[in-house]
């Protein structure tokens, strides 16, 4: 399936992820896309990467031509505290389209109530959908249709792993993948400073801390084995891994993980008020 003509509102870097996946993946042709952003940096940045894309400042252009005029799928990119100004836009009209936002914490009933209907999409994507390995999940207002789920499922499965759940579910979603990125990318710089402070090249130890965490989350994947068999396996008796083992259980890296997540589902939370 194609998407059909999308128009988007905040040009940052989810939405450079998420559209440029969907780009990439090929179910979006840039020559359907028009992208709202107030910067002209991020307007310069889209117009360069995706020459055939349209790009404007607001809702409106000059010649009062709508940004919305034409598009049937309308995608909120922007952050939490700006999707109420945009929707309260006078020129903003989105009767008849299928909205999905993306910010964190901001309520499907808040959404329907600033645009006027409840054919909603409320989604958690995470930054790696630019390299198609994207980990979301979604919520779904009243009128939204079994065409629209499919539209979004063809968004987000294009981009990685796609899964509808309850709306009360999103903030524990946002603190596992939607922030979890970054958690990752925090333990493979660690990883990589261990390697060069036990004597490995930088770029050396980068490409083995990055390449082993992409093998050890494939093998939970494809092996649908229990993760904690799977460190058991590495685990020889005596060995060097239980030696590594004792270290990170002796600084608490579990329940710092745990309390991470709990923290961004928290803050999530409260990004709803
Ligand atoms: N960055 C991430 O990993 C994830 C972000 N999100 C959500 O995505 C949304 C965007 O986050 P980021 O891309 O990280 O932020 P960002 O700050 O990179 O992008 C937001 C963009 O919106 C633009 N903007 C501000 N006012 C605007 C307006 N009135 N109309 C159009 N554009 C406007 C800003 O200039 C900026 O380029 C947030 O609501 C966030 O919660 C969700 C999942 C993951
Ligand atoms: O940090 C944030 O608020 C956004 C939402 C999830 C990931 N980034």
């Amino acid at each position: 399936m194609k998407l059909p003509q999308l128009t988007v509102v905040g040009g940052g870097q989810m939405a450079r992820a998420l559209v440029g996946g969907m780009i990439q993946q090929g179910v979006l042709d840039a020559s359907k896309l028009t992208l709202i952003a107030p910067s002209s940096n991020t307007r310069q940045w889209w117009a360069e990467k995706y020459p055939d894309c349209r790009t404007m400042e607001g809702s409106t252009n000059e010649a009062g031509e709508s940004a919305y005029a034409s598009c049937e799928i309308v995608l909120l990119a922007v952050k939490p505290h700006i999707i109420a100004p945009v929707l309260s836009d006078p020129n903003v009209d989105l009767g008849g389209k299928l909205v999905i936002s993306i910010a964190a914490g901001v309520p499907l009933a808040t959404i329907t109530a600033g645009v006027g209907h409840s054919r909603v999409v409320r989604v958690m994507p995470n930054t790696p959908s630019l390299v198609g390995e994207g980990a979301a999940a979604y919520s779904t207002a009243e009128s939204v249709t079994g065409s629209d789920i499919e539209s979004v499922e063809t968004m987000l499965g294009s981009v990685g792993y796609a899964v509808q759940v309850s709306e009360n579910q999103l903030d524990a979603v946002t603190g596992v993948s939607g922030s979890g990125p970054a958690y990752i990318y925090l333990v493979i710089e660690a990883l990589a400073d261990g390697g060069v402070a036990a004597g490995l090249p930088r770029k050396t130890a980068l490409e083995l801390a990055a390449q082993t965490v992409r093998g050890a989350a494939t093998m939970v994947r494809d092996t649908g084995e229990h993760p904690g068999l799977l460190k058991d396996n590495v685990c020889s008796p005596g060995g060097t891994t239980i030696a590594a083992m004792r270290v990170l259980e002796q600084n608490a890296v579990r329940g710092a993980l745990i309390d991470a997540v709990n923290a961004s589902a928290a803050r999530s939370r409260e990004l709803a008020k």
